[in-house]
């Protein structure tokens, strides 16, 4: 029978496995979250490797440069090999909500200009259909109530994220109950909301790869052509 092992021993394992897809001399953008921070841990034993490093966030920036990597501004890169971070929930498709940590625009904004995203997560995190973890949507403070209203007419329940601001300077709402049968559609729908800055569903760029780990060891997944 597998062993058991902790929440935090399998990021260690995904992160660990992740960092095979580093290529030498290139630039990489990385995550924000506790398994993004795993893979941080793990490109300290490499960063003689890494030429340099985009950050999704304050905090994955800081992290980064403790370790003695240097980050540089995404408007000085025209390229990133590969992007690497956690989800919140990913389907077969690899199709992700992201944003528990706040970090979702910067996240989509580093994953778009990425060769490859390269999903880390732990078991916990694989559903068939997306939504029982509420949609984080990033919003422009102002818009925050005509948004929600907008929202709970979408069949959603929006929660306003209190006391947190994104690195951004906007707002959250974790949204609870939105049909998510077609996510490449409700992301576009959310996008197209004024006053939404980014919602929480990677589903028109999903990931590439995924390393999902579990007792029984990494299992990789790609996806579907
Ligand atoms: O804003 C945060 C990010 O989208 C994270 O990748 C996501 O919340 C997963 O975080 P964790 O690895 O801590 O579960």
């Amino acid at each position: 029978m597998p062993a058991v092992m902790s929440a935090d021993a399998l990021k260690r394992a995904v992160a660990e496995a992740a960092i095979a897809y580093v290529q030498p001399g290139e630039i990489l953008g990385v995550g924000t979250g506790s398994t993004a921070n795993a893979f941080i841990d793990a490109l300290a034993s490499i960063k003689g490797r890494v030429r340099a490093a985009v950050a999704s966030s304050e905090a994955t920036r800081k992290r980064l440069e403790a370790i003695g990597i240097e980050v540089v501004d995404l408007n000085q890169v025209d390229r990133i090999s590969i992007y690497v971070d956690g989800a919140d929930e990913i389907t077969p498709a690899l199709a992700m909500i992201k944003g528990g940590g706040g970090a979702l625009t910067r996240e989509k904004i580093v994953a778009a200009l990425a060769d490859k995203f390269i999903c880390i997560a732990d078991a916990s995190k694989w559903v068939t259909t997306l939504g029982t973890f509420p949609l984080p949507i990033e919003v422009i403070p102002m818009a925050r109530s005509m948004i929600a209203r907008e929202l709970v007419r979408m069949g959603g329940s929006p929660v306003y994220r209190t006391g947190f601001v994104t690195d951004n300077g906007n707002v959250i709402l974790d949204t609870y109950g939105l049909h998510i049968s077609d996510p490449v559609a409700l992301e576009q729908r959310l996008n197209n909301l004024t006053g939404v800055v980014t919602n929480g569903l990677f589903a028109a760029r999903p990931a590439d790869i995924l390393l999902l780990g579990s007792a029984e060891g990494v299992q990789t997944h790609h996806r579907p052509t």
